[in-house]
């Protein structure tokens, strides 16, 4: 059990083909697609309501929380079409995990609980060792574990901010998904809280697939490999204007809209 535990899960690619988003009778998102490519760090960037988050939440199934929402569409994880009526919900979140804005860990249970709150949802029962073993790897890969391991059984609402956003990304870990959703995770954190996430991200990159929501230029420049372009022009849909490699998108956008957006000049 332990080596299942502590097994790094296989990298995997999702694809996003011809999204369509509803709430009620507004259409947020048209026709979108966007393939993020496994073992990578994708930034969605774009103004303030372009349906970034929407398309976010699309990827892990939570868009159809909300009562009013409804979709068109199709995402894959490689071969595994998350949409299929025969998939459970909570099989898609299991390995499509996400990171919120404001850090959520339960705050009265203890930092060593948190990490492997996830595992009694999924099923997973394990041992004390086992656990103790996946508890220092994910707070690890968290880059959270020399500053906690002397206090692991004090309250996760205990931390600094920052820390407890690293708590949350080692709880979303345990539970071994294949990718990771990250939306502005640092909007609620100071520089140097936020210095330490991207460096976390970073060095995660490798292990899990990552989408990340940012309103921070800076940000997606540093931590991303690609970035995808949405714009809601005027009260139209939220649409993909642009996508392709981080570099090329800062140094030599294809659209001049992508250029004045990632050199600040609007949004
Ligand atoms: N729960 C909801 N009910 C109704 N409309 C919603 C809901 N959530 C989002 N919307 C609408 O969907 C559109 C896209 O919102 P979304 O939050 O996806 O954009 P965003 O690009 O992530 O914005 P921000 O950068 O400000 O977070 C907006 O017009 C928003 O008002």
């Amino acid at each position: 059990m332990t080596t299942q535990l502590l097994e790094t899960s296989q990298l995997a690619t999702l694809d996003a083909r011809s999204i369509s988003a509803w709430f009620g009778d507004h259409k947020v998102l048209d026709r979108v697609s966007l393939t993020m490519p496994a073992g990578q760090v994708t930034a969605l960037i774009g103004p303030s309501g372009c349906g970034k988050s929407t398309f976010l939440r699309i990827l892990n199934r939570m868009h159809e929380l909300v009562p009013s929402a409804s979709l068109a569409g199709e995402v894959l994880l490689d071969d595994m079409d998350l949409y299929d009526e025969s998939r459970r919900i909570t099989d898609a979140r299991r390995q499509i995990g996400m990171v919120f804005q404001r850090p959520n860990p339960f705050p009265s249970m203890s930092i060593y609980d948190n990490v492997v709150a996830g595992l009694k949802l999924i099923g997973l029962r394990a041992s004390r060792t086992e656990k103790d073993a996946l508890v220092e790897s994910c707070l690890t890969k968290a880059g959270l574990w020399k500053e906690v391991r002397d206090r692991l059984r004090q309250p996760g609402g205990g931390l600094s901010g920052g820390q407890q956003q690293r708590l949350c990304i080692a709880r979303s870990l345990a539970v071994q998904p294949r990718v990771l959703l990250m939306d502005e995770p640092c909007s609620a954190l100071d520089p140097t809280s936020t210095r330490r996430i991207e460096e976390t991200i970073t060095e995660l990159g490798s292990e899990v697939t990552i989408v990340i929501v940012t309103h921070n230029m800076q940000q997606a420049a540093r931590v991303s490999d690609q970035c995808a372009f949405f714009l809601a022009e005027a009260g139209t849909p939220g649409v993909i204007v642009e996508h392709g490699t981080t570099a090329e998108m800062f140094e030599n956008p294809v659209d001049p809209r992508t250029h004045d957006y990632v050199h600040g000049r609007f949004g």
